[in-house]
């Protein structure tokens, strides 16, 4: 048995920390374990222009830890209005790393987002022509979908197409939460790179539901099926290059996960790494682990993997329940929060 593992550092390719007390709280968690992170642009308002990016770049930076090395990578909001020509000189001053696209209303802070994929063909041949990737958060907002078949309606109407209109752009299928996805992603390796959330590799939609509604577990895409959870699993673990490691760590205030009409995130920061581990081993794949956690994914942004290392150490800890967050939101819960965690970082480099 493995007790003790040495990676290389590992990146986040899909992070949310929002902005000023959120962030100051938020923010060390994962700038404590991870080299890099995509941080997503849907604060209020949105990170839409370069000008946003460079600015919201800075307050990250002031709020890190001293003597941190944590890097993060901007991405710009796509509107309706997104204006090809700011995309381009974002990217090419090493501002944008990628453009993100939220159909509009289809998740957390997405009204801003794309009504009419019409309107943003033009900055897709631009961002082709200028191999910029594009990030999406691949579901369908057509009333008329079931919530369930989201991601699998979204394929096939718009992301299977796009592919092949725009053969020369990469794309990034974002917290892939299907079996459908991992087998779109899958044939379509190469242009197509997938990440993976651990709590969609832990959950189903019964331990979310089927005991009491756990609030805490909502998230977009929803959680799925006993069967979608071990596609992913396989996905992840299986050592193919196409996947790789986003944890969607999402904080909101207790006020908004707890109200009537909860809010969609789930904040696990404070657990992500541990947590991938933990399913690398249960599902003796831990030499692959560095595969998925650390190289996959900087291969597929064309970026080289970090320098340093992570160590993890089977040894049990209790997550915190919540972090204390300044001003009006107050505290956030913290996902897998008063659970026993098996595996723990002992040491970065
Ligand atoms: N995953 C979520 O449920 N929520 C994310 C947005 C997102 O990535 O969908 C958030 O910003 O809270």
């Amino acid at each position: 048995m493995t007790d003790r593992i040495t990676i290389r550092k590992p990146d986040d390719w899909h992070l949310h920390v929002r902005d000023s007390d959120m962030m100051r709280a938020a923010l060390p968690h994962t700038a404590a374990k991870f080299g890099r992170a995509i941080m997503m642009p849907n604060l209020v308002p949105p990170v839409a222009t370069t000008a946003d990016a460079a600015a919201y770049r800075e307050r990250l930076l002031v709020a890190l830890p001293k003597g941190s090395t944590f890097k993060p990578l901007m991405t710009c909001y796509l509107t309706d209005d997104t204006d090809p020509d700011d995309v381009e000189r974002g990217f090419r001053e090493a501002v944008f790393t990628g453009v993100k696209l939220y159909p509009a209303n289809a998740t957390t802070n997405s009204a801003a987002g794309v009504t009419d994929f019409k309107k943003i063909r033009r900055v897709l041949e631009r961002m082709q022509r200028i191999g910029m990737p594009l990030l999406i958060h691949a579901e369908s907002v057509d009333p008329a979908v079931d919530v369930f078949d989201r991601e699998a309606v979204f394929i096939e109407r718009t992301f299977e197409p796009w592919t092949r209109e725009f053969p020369e752009l990469r794309f990034i299928h974002e917290h892939l939460s299907s079996k459908v996805g991992c087998d779109f992603v899958r044939a379509k390796s190469g242009q197509v790179g997938g990440s993976i959330t651990p709590y969609h590799l832990e959950l189903n939609r019964t331990d979310w539901l089927g005991w009491g509604n756990r609030p805490y577990m909502y998230c977009m895409p929803v959680i799925k099926t006993e069967a979608d959870r071990r596609a992913l699993r396989k996905a992840a673990t299986g050592g193919e290059a196409c996947f790789f490691l986003g944890t969607d760590s999402a904080p909101h205030s207790i006020h908004k996960k707890l109200a009537v009409v909860g809010a969609a995130g789930l904040f696990n920061a404070p657990v992500a790494i541990e947590t991938y581990a933990k399913v690398f081993d249960e599902e003796n794949a831990l030499d692959r682990f560095e595969a998925f956690a650390s190289l996959n994914g900087p291969a597929h942004y064309r970026m080289p993997p970090n320098v340093g290392t992570i160590t993890l150490e089977r040894i049990s800890w209790t997550a915190p329940e919540e972090i204390k967050v300044e001003g009006p939101e107050e505290r956030a819960l913290v996902y897998r929060g008063g659970e026993t965690i098996e595996w723990k970082v002992t040491s970065v480099t």
